[in-house]
Parts: C-alpha cells; sequence; structure tokens
C-alpha cells in the first residue's frame, strides 16, 4: 500500500485516523479509530474555505440525517461525533465492511437467488425506516450497502446520504408536492424512470432504484451498461428491453415492478407486500433466514466466490513443514 494511504491526524481530541479510505463525490473517507476505547471508525472530512468556520452544507446535511436515523434498531453506521475541526467538517462514523459492489465482485459477478432473497428482505426494511422519518435516499446503489463488522457482519448498512432528501415538508407535516423540471441527482445505471424525465422524487423512485439493483445482484447485469447514454437508459427502462428483460427473470421481480408502476407520486409502497414476495420464495424452497450470504458461503454459487479453496486450513501443509507431531 502506498505511503500516502497511511495518514494520521487527530480530530475533536479523541479520534485518530490511520489510513486513507476513499473519495466521494464531494469529501475524503478515513479509517480511524476512537483512542478512549480503540472502537474503529471512519471519518468523512471536507476542508471548510479558508478563513470561515462555515461547515459545508453538503456534510453538514449528512450529519443531520445520520442524527434523525439514531432510533434505528440496525442498519444504519451510528454517528459518534460531528463538527468541524480545525480547517475541516467532519463526520466520525462507525468503521463498515465491504459494500455489495465489492461483494458482487468476489462472488464472481452475482449472488444466489437465496442471497438476493435475504438482502432484499433487509433493504427493503431499510428503505422503509428511512422513509418512516419522512426521508428518500435518492441514491440506491450496490455501493451504498454495506454490511456492518464484527457482530454486525451479516446487517446490511444504509449509508451516504449525500444525497437524502425529505419527502414531508416540516412546516406543513404534509408530502411535498410534486414539482417537474428537476435536475435527476443519484447514479444514472439505478435512477427511477421518473427521475430521467426530471420529475420530483418520492419513495416510490428509491424502491424503483432496489428493483434494479436487486436484478443487477442477481442476473449479474441490467439490459443498459455503463456505455449506454443518459437518453437511451431512461428508454430502455421505461420500454421494451425492460419488459423483456422481466420476462425472462423471476416472478418475484415482475410483481415488484408492477406494485412500484401502481404507485402514484405521494402513495406509501406497500413494505410488507414486497418483502412477502421474497419470504414466499424463501418459504417454498425450504430456505432459512440465517443471514449466511454467498460470500460467506458460497456453496450455492455454481463457481464458487474468488477465494480459492487452497486458502482453507490444509493439515497436509502443516504436516510438509514438520509442525505435525506425527
Ligand atoms: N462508514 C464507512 N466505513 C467504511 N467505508 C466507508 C464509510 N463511508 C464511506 N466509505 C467508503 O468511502 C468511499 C467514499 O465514500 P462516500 O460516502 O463519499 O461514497 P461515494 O459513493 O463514493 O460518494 P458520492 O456518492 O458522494 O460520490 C467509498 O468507497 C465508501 O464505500
Amino acid at each position: 500500500m502506498a505511503d500516502d494511504y497511511l495518514q494520521s491526524f487527530t480530530v475533536a481530541g479523541f479520534i485518530q485516523t490511520t489510513h486513507f479510505i476513499g473519495k466521494g463525490g464531494s469529501a475524503e473517507v478515513w479509517k480511524a479509530f476512537n483512542m478512549l476505547t480503540g472502537s474503529p471508525l471512519a471519518l468523512k472530512t471536507k476542508a471548510i474555505p479558508a478563513g470561515t468556520d462555515v461547515p459545508p452544507a453538503d456534510l453538514a446535511h449528512e450529519a443531520g440525517i445520520y442524527k434523525l436515523l439514531r432510533g434505528a434498531r440496525e442498519g444504519f453506521p451510528s454517528i459518534h461525533w460531528s463538527g468541524v475541526d480545525k480547517d475541516q467538517f467532519v463526520i466520525a462514523m462507525d468503521l463498515l465492511g465491504p459494500n455489495l459492489q465489492s461483494l458482487k465482485y468476489v462472488c464472481r459477478g452475482s449472488f444466489s437467488l437465496r442471497t438476493v432473497c435475504m438482502l432484499a428482505e433487509q433493504m427493503i426494511t431499510r428503505l422503509q425506516f428511512i422513509h418512516s422519518k419522512g426521508i428518500i435516499s435518492g441514491d440506491v446503489k450496490p455501493h451504498n450497502f454495506a454490511m456492518g463488522i464484527g457482530s454486525k457482519a451479516r446487517i446490511v448498512q444504509l449509508f451516504d446520504f449525500g444525497q437524502a432528501a425529505f419527502f414531508v415538508d416540516p412546516a406543513t407535516n404534509e408530502h411535498i408536492p410534486f414539482r417537474g423540471g428537476r435536475l435527476s441527482g443519484g447514479t444514472v445505471r439505478y435512477v427511477s424512470v421518473a427521475a430521467h424525465l426530471g420529475h420530483e422524487i418520492s419513495r416510490r423512485d428509491d424502491l424503483e432504484s432496489l428493483l434494479y439493483v436487486l436484478a443487477e445482484l442477481f442476473h449479474g447485469e441490467l439490459p443498459w451498461t455503463t456505455e449506454s447514454d443518459l437518453l437511451r437508459t431512461a428508454q430502455m427502462k421505461a420500454g421494451k428491453e425492460f419488459q423483456d428483460f422481466l420476462s425472462q427473470s423471476l416472478p418475484e421481480f415482475r410483481a415488484y415492478h408492477a406494485h412500484c408502476a401502481s404507485l402514484s407520486y405521494g402513495q406509501a409502497p406497500d413494505y410488507a407486500l414486497l418483502k412477502d414476495l421474497f419470504r414466499k420464495r424463501m418459504t417454498t424452497e425450504s430456505w432459512q433466514y440465517d443471514w449466511r450470504f454467498d460470500w460467506e458461503d458460497g456453496t450455492a454459487l455454481e463457481r464458487g466466490t474468488l477465494v480459492p479453496e487452497d486458502y482453507v486450513f490444509d493439515l497436509r501443509f502443516v504436516q510438509r513443514v514438520g509442525l505435525d507431531p506425527q
């Protein structure tokens, strides 16, 4: 690992960074630890313009969203500290494990149906929770779901609320009115058809994006690729290409799509109906919700995971180097 990936600075007197993890749209993320407890942390940082102490609006907004999600039983990184420290704004949160995009790679490009059903249960529940707080993600993608670490290693965590928005007006407690002519945020590959059209997005759009994510995790690809331009991607999602794709896909995905298509702009999705689609499949196949996903147990994958069998502790190797008493 290059030296510049090993960087150490302290924040708020009790947090010390150890490594650079990565750079997002506008912020940097660091691996760190709490110097008082030793517990691992991740820091999201953004420089403040010289001579000011005004927090950057986007990161301050994200910190606010995390605070609103504090009541969740599980599934979101906890915030340990946020604020201005020296010349940067910092959010200190739980360190997460690998995201679903990396895990898909480890599983050679796609997940088994059992893993997709178990993921769907947790991912729909995460969206249901943020929606219950009046928040929509606006950027549902495999990179924004990561596994926890340690005792949370089988719990899917939703993170990165850089594009999150409120769909309930705090002044009136009403759903925000529909508007057109909006600039589409999110990630082209997964945004809803309405977002492509510049419509204000709502809860149904998060769930539509999740359908694209689940379908890609299962099939390994979607009809549109990174090469398809914006207009072509929108046409494929709304048109025959996605219909054809669905017709050869799982009945669960077809029913899920039909539900999304039936929702009006301000209507609450039927989360239970969506979860039931995958629960029924788990029951029909006599699969247990043991949360042992493919990356932990690759036996349901045709070609196993990328981790070769030789990594498994091998007694013959121990004998060869003379460590075995016999
Ligand atoms: N709490 C965390 N623990 C571990 N890694 C994290 C954590 N938060 C973010 N990361 C990683 O840091 C990198 C940058 O994170 P960021 O949240 O900015 O994501 P991004 O999706 O790249 O940003 P954007 O969507 O704004 O372009 C990503 O690789 C992300 O997986």
